[in-house]
């Protein structure tokens, strides 16, 4: 148990129920999805019609599995590049809700890439993660192609469970790719699968396919992380909501406690003010406490 005093498992596993906002509308936790979904795919309008902004539309698989890479004419050609993997608990959104991070840091002379992926229940979540592995490979590869010399991995939510698997495909993470990752970002995570996985608001129908076995093999706060070497120069954070849920919270410090003790470079921060959904909308402004914070993981 995560929340020991919470009743209620859906609940807690519902981002939504927990932001503060929108507190007079009828459904605040309709409207603060609805909010965010209008407003991420305004900040990819913003950016498509930008006639500075350059974009590479690109394939790494079939299906949804596209990603879209942003820059523009100042970008160095050896620009670090970042990379950022959506959440809607690995069954809702796409890129056009991905685009928020992208303009202030390729402002900041990155290139970002912002990748969709076969959504739950088109694939099980087992198969996304397999798929997932293959898009490492794919990115990796792009880098290295393009002679891309460090890469950052911003996860949020389902995005950042996608992400962890990074840290345990040895057979497409080399030591030699490892080193290319300058940070890997976790927000607001879910890294135990265990209580969510039948939890009918989370996944319907068992849209997911996961059983007991399913739920404990693909929970990376379970896993034992043994090729720990490759990644002692790059920096972990894990970073959760002030408005998260408790259970959310308390999966983001236990996964920051496992990945410290296994040996990674590890911290973990509480963001003040923020909820699940803010904390992404914030990133598209230069100066909000988000995209300063992401800004100064480059500067350190
Ligand atoms: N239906 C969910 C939505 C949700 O979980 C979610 C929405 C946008 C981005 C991330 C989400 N959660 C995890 O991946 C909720 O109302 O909280």
């Amino acid at each position: 148990m995560y929340n020991p005093k919470s009743q209620d498992l859906d609940r807690e596993y519902f981002p939504s129920y927990h932001t503060t906002r929108f507190q007079n509308e009828p459904e605040p936790n309709l409207a603060v999805v609805e909010h965010f979904i209008k407003v991420t795919q305004q900040h990819e309008r913003d950016l498509t019609e930008n006639r500075n902004i350059i974009v590479e539309n690109l394939r790494y698989g079939e299906g949804r599995r596209v990603v879209d890479v942003f820059s523009d004419k100042n970008t160095p050609v050896h620009s670090p590049l970042l990379v950022f993997v959506h959440g809607g608990y690995w069954q809702m959104l796409d890129k056009s809700h991905s685009c928020s991070i992208v303009g202030p840091l390729v402002r900041q002379g990155i290139r970002v890439a912002v990748m969709d992926y076969n959504l739950c229940p088109a694939v099980s979540l087992e198969k996304l993660m397999a798929e997932f592995v293959r898009f490492l490979d794919w990115i990796f590869r792009y880098a290295e192609l393009t002679q891309v010399m460090e890469i950052t991995f911003v996860g949020h939510s389902a995005g950042a469970h996608l992400l962890s698997r990074i840290l345990n495909s040895p057979e497409v993470v080399s030591p030699q790719r490892s080193q290319m990752c300058w940070a890997l970002v976790f927000m607001c995570g879910v890294y135990d699968l265990r209580e969510l996985y039948n939890l009918e608001s989370v996944n319907p129908k068992n849209i997911l396919d996961i059983d007991e076995r399913k739920a404990e093999s693909l929970s990376p706060m379970l896993w034992s992380y043994t090729d720990v070497g490759g990644w002692r120069s790059t920096r972990i954070y894990v970073l959760v909501a002030e408005h998260d849920s408790v259970t959310f919270i308390e999966q983001s410090r236990r996964f920051s406690e496992v990945l410290r003790n296994a040996g990674f470079q590890t911290s973990f921060k509480v963001f003040q003010k923020y909820d699940h959904f803010d904390i992404i909308e914030e990133t598209a402004i230069d100066d909000s406490d988000i995209s300063r914070y992401l800004r100064n993981i480059r500067n350190e």
